[in-house]
């Protein structure tokens, strides 16, 4: 227990969008443990499936690893266009093909978030939430693809895009939860952590 009465929080996360998100609500990570694991979806998986088993699996990993009480959160965001699951961008060309498909076109963003105690701490409970966002993008030129490109922010991101970023000149909708978009629901990520028996957030 960090302080005698609460368990560890532990982020099972690389990513700093995450650690920033959980900073604006007040919460700081008593450590950050990243599962890294393989992300590539199943044969046939559908993306809610795949988006909730990788959030699970992060969690589960971290929390396998853990031997002292502790809380473990982890997400996965996925962005979807019907049942075709896109790509993390890691390259340049793949976030190009991104952005040609998402052009004019609405799309969702499924963030999952799962939240389980560590094997030493019997009272936690193992809670997993979805959260969808519909996005549509304007449609956009070829100079527009250009200069997104050209920005960088997409490495890294599912979609090959980033509405923290220079997508937001292009996005014209989001319904929904834009911090989810941006990989952690806050909303209901706080209601999972206020279900817990002891305190982690107001
Ligand atoms: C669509 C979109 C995604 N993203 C990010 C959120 C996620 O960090 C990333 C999707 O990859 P994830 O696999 O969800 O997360 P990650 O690899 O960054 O970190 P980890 O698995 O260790 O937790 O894309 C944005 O930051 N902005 C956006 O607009």
């Amino acid at each position: 227990m960090t302080d005698g009465t609460r368990p560890e929080f532990v982020l099972a996360s690389s990513s700093p969008r995450r650690v920033d998100l959980l900073r604006q609500i007040g919460l700081i990570p008593d450590r950050i443990d990243a599962a890294d694991l393989d992300e590539s979806p199943r044969q046939n998986e559908t993306p809610r499936l795949c988006v909730a088993r990788l959030a699970r699996m992060k969690a589960e990993t971290v929390a396998g690893r853990c031997d002292a009480p502790a809380l473990i959160l982890a997400a996965d965001t996925l962005v979807a266009v019907g049942r075709r699951i896109l790509p993390k961008a890691e390259d340049r060309a793949t976030a190009e093909r991104c952005l040609r498909l998402l052009s004019g076109r609405r799309h969702t963003v499924l963030t999952a978030v799962c939240v389980t105690p560590s094997a030493s701490w019997i009272q936690g409970r193992h809670v997993e939430r979805l959260v969808e966002t519909d996005v549509t993008f304007s449609r956009l030129s070829d100079a527009q693809i250009t200069a997104l490109l050209d920005q960088g922010d997409w490495q890294g991101k599912a979609g090959g895009y980033a509405l923290q970023g220079a997508a937001a000149s292009v996005i014209r909708y989001v319904g929904g939860s834009p911090s989810a978009v941006i990989g952690l629901p806050l909303f209901e990520t706080a209601q999972m952590l206020r279900g817990q028996p002891c305190r982690f957030i107001i």
